[in-house]
């Protein structure tokens, strides 16, 4: 008997690996059946669609959309990057403009895991236009599949060279039971045959031999041929590091490449993933770097209790988001909780005799990659809605901040950090959540994404700006500084420093009586002076 190729000892152990799985009480195919019966696997994505994606479809000329590889280690060059931190390194692809997130989660020879994929599909499912996440495995049982799917994946790798005929098209098969158009892995013309009989609509061709590891990029060129005029996406798979490799193949018709190596090892991933593809730098009006520098902060004003106040500020120019107070335990006839049918009404004549609201936007939003907080005050920022009403809630219960939302026509709510967290998603409009900045901020959830849209962090008395800075400095994502709303006991020195340092999105300025930030009218004209000159 001849030696074993490695994919050969692959296999051997993967299938021990997998009955092990699957004779353990907690992970038996029963268990994994039940568990995706109960809607435990998160949404998918669909793949083909998302490979369509990729920041140059925009323009004229479409370069290969990107599957970028987590790989610590292969079997071929051992080490590559074995402290990398998969979900770090997802998010940096994402936000480079990746359409695809190749995961490796074999352990012995790649170093990977399930936890991986599922940290990777959790660092990324709060992005917009999130890219599909692919488990890279060495697929031989259905159980990997279910597996795959319950774990975050919204594709699997089949490989042709690895499985007969009949096992390749019952696993094929079942992954498109779960939604999953599979990547199909080819290496010669007859494996690509195999891959277009089964109807494969992603076949990718490995430029490396996973018998004897060479890699001859032309691989995937001698096999262009193949799927000219059909209904199929062609990824070029293995050995990809310069711009040259990607032109090349790009001008062959192959619409995909996976790269894991050259991406592991580069210093400055998402330059380098720009430069390969020849891709945009990302428009200013997403850029972390530059969109801020000259973007002036909103001017919210806050603290309104009554109608009147409240209208005769809506008709004001140049206020940008109106906080109105709604006080379960301190109410008064003219308050608007007591009337949020008058004021609604007054609120649509307004909005509708208003040109503002239907002025065109004057830029579209961004598609471009962003964070979530990023994603948020991008869209916040391209409403053209002013002011937007800001309700303000204290001592209510989640069903009265609902019917108040609806009933006053609310665009955003403010929640206190110390209301659950769990509301948040049953409130109908976003959600800002207040932090006070002189309390310890380590460990407030602040920057975790997909809850609250926007945060707002109050300064005290006397305190500096540090802890504030450091929220901004420590970023919801490695290059983008968190976005606030920053507000509280402000000074003019301490806000033109803040405009400079912090360069919050908005500045809240409150009109409130007898709580303890609030100010003489003159002193908040100047806040409001110093806002408008920024
Ligand atoms: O690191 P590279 O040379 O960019 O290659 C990535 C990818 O193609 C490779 O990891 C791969 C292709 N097919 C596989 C099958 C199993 C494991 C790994 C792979």
């Amino acid at each position: 008997m001849s030696t074993p190729t490695i994919l050969e000892k692959i296999y051997a152990q993967r299938a021990k690996d997998v009955e092990l799985a699957k004779s353990t009480p907690g992970t038996t195919p029963a268990d994994i059946a039940a568990l995706l019966a109960s809607h435990l696997a998160p949404p998918l994505i669909p793949l083909v669609s998302r490979l369509a994606r990729n920041p140059s479809t925009d323009g004229n000329t479409p370069s290969p959309s990107l599957m970028a590889e987590i790989k610590r280690a292969s079997p071929s060059k051992g080490p590559i990057a074995p402290n990398a931190n998969a979900a770090a390194q997802a998010l940096t692809y994402a936000l480079a403009g990746a359409s695809v997130i190749s995961v490796l989660t074999e352990p012995t020879w790649f170093l990977g895991s399930l936890l991986d994929l599922r940290l990777v599909r959790q660092a990324i499912d709060t992005l917009p236009d999130r890219p599909a996440v692919l488990r890279k495995e060495f697929i031989l049982d259905e159980y990997q599949i279910a597996e795959a799917r319950l774990h975050g994946a919204d594709t699997i790798l089949l490989i042709v060279a690895m499985l007969p005929v009949e096992r390749l098209r019952a696993l094929y098969t079942y992954s498109l039971s779960l939604g999953m158009e599979p990547l199909v892995e080819v290496n010669n013309a007859t494996e690509m045959q195999t891959a277009l009989d089964l109807g494969a609509k992603v076949i990718g061709v490995n430029n490396r031999n996973l018998h004897d590891f060479n890699v001859d990029m032309s691989t995937t060129s001698r096999l262009v041929d193949m799927v000219k005029d059909r209904d199929v996406i062609l990824c070029s798979l293995s050995g990809i590091s310069t711009p040259a490799d990607v032109q090349l193949y790009q001008a062959q018709g192959v619409r995909a490449v996976l790269i894991g190596e050259a991406l592991m090892r580069a210093p400055f991933p998402s330059t380098f993933i720009r430069e390969l593809l020849n891709w945009p730098s990302p428009s200013s009006s997403s850029s972390p770097q530059d969109s801020d520098e000259h973007e002036k902060p909103l001017l919210m004003i806050s603290g309104i209790t009554i109608i009147e106040e409240a209208i005769s500020f809506i008709s004001e120019e140049g206020v940008d988001m109106l906080g109105l107070v709604f006080d379960a335990q301190n109410q008064n006839e003219d308050s608007i909780i007591d009337e949020p049918n008058d004021f609604a009404r007054n609120l649509a004549i307004y909005r509708r005799s208003d040109p503002r609201y239907f002025a065109p936007r004057t830029f579209p939003p961004s598609s471009d990659p962003a964070p979530w907080f990023a994603a948020q005050k991008r869209n916040l920022l391209a409403t053209a809605v002013r002011p937007l009403l800001v309700g303000i809630f204290r001592n209510h219960t989640l069903p009265e901040i609902i019917h108040t939302t609806a009933a006053v026509k609310l665009d955003l709510v403010v929640l206190d950090d110390s209301v659950p967290l769990g509301w948040i998603k049953h409130i109908p409009v976003p959600v800002i959540r207040r932090f006070r900045a002189g309390t310890d901020l380590r460990n407030a959830e602040i920057a975790l994404p997909g809850l609250h849209s926007f945060v707002l962090l109050e300064q005290e008395k006397g305190k500096d700006l540090s802890a504030v800075v450091d929220v901004v400095g420590r970023g919801e994502a490695p290059g983008w500084p968190m976005p606030v709303i920053l507000g509280g006991a402000l000074t003019e020195e301490s806000l033109k420093e803040a405009l400079g340092t912090i360069r919050p999105w908005a500045v809240e300025i409150s009109i409130e009586e007898g709580v303890e930030e609030s100010m003489s009218p003159s002193e908040m004209q100047k806040l409001i002076k110093v806002v408008k000159r920024a």
